[in-house]
């Protein structure tokens, strides 16, 4: 069980599998209606130091949390936004990105079900309503991806294959985040479900910090767990109470 939320304490949030439910399509998902006051409420608890920390982009968090915004990482590293006002500062456009995303439209479109989701600065290749191509999809994009040069990687998450820059990750994001004024000299603790949190985890651990796995996902570096997505959402509505009572 997590100990109780600690005023020095700086949260990192994972989005899919972690605070929402997973849904068949990457536009399916379905955002809890307080979720967004929720973290603002936490944020402010912790003097700011509250993170999304995600595959997905900035852009997306900031439509679909609406009107809270957060300090945040996107597309597994290749974005980061230390501040809520702060700009959203992305990687150099990778030189692999759009002649691979081309290059897998035509390799993967005698597999149906397949869909590539478009991500300015990143791909994310799913699979979800056919996993039983799973292997196969993962050796094709793999090998598709690596005649375009040394510096991308490939990542196979929840039914999805994640098409990254090397060098950048969400540990590298957490770090980042863990220099500025905002999360300085406190805890880090990162919330995540799936493989691609893992640097997320590690980086967190290093910091002196927790990993919070969320899910069944086996992991060396889980210090606490959740269940499900409703335990971690049940977590952050407590943490402003249970800061506040903490004080008194
Ligand atoms: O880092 P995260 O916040 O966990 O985002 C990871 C990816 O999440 C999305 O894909 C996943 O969720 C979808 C909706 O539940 C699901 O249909 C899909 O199978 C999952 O892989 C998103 O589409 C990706 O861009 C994110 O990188």
């Amino acid at each position: 069980m997590l100990p109780p939320p600690q005023p020095d304490w700086a949260l990192f949030f994972d989005i899919d599998g972690t605070l929402i439910e997973h849904a068949d399509h990457p536009e399916g998902v379905s955002i809890p209606n307080d979720l967004p006051q929720r973290l603002a409420a936490a944020q402010t608890a912790l003097g700011g130091a509250v993170a999304l920390i995600s595959g997905r982009t900035i852009a997306w968090m900031d439509s679909h949390f609406e009107p809270v915004r957060l300090p945040a990482s996107g597309q597994h590293g290749a974005e980061i936004r230390l501040a809520p006002d702060a700009p959203v500062v992305p990687i150099p456009m990778p030189k692999w990105r759009a002649p691979l995303e081309e290059r897998l439209k035509t390799e993967l479109a005698s597999w149906p079900g397949v869909y590539i989701e478009h991500k300015p600065l990143s791909l994310a290749v799913h699979f979800r309503a056919v996993p039983e191509f799973g292997d196969a999809i993962m050796e094709r994009v793999t090998q598709v991806g690596l005649s375009m040069g040394p510096d991308v990687e490939f990542l196979r998450g929840r039914f999805v294959i994640e098409v990254r820059q090397s060098g950048r990750d969400k540990g590298t994001a957490v770090a980042e985040l863990m220099r500025t004024a905002i999360f300085a000299g406190r805890k880090p603790l990162f919330f995540g479900d799936d493989v691609t949190d893992e640097d997320g985890f590690r980086e967190a651990r290093r910091l002196g910090g927790f990993a919070v796995a969320v899910g069944p996902r086996a992991t060396q570096q889980a210090d606490y767990r959740l269940a499900a997505p409703i335990e971690v959402r049940a977590f952050l509505n407590r943490v402003p109470k249970l800061l506040e009572q903490a004080a008194s």
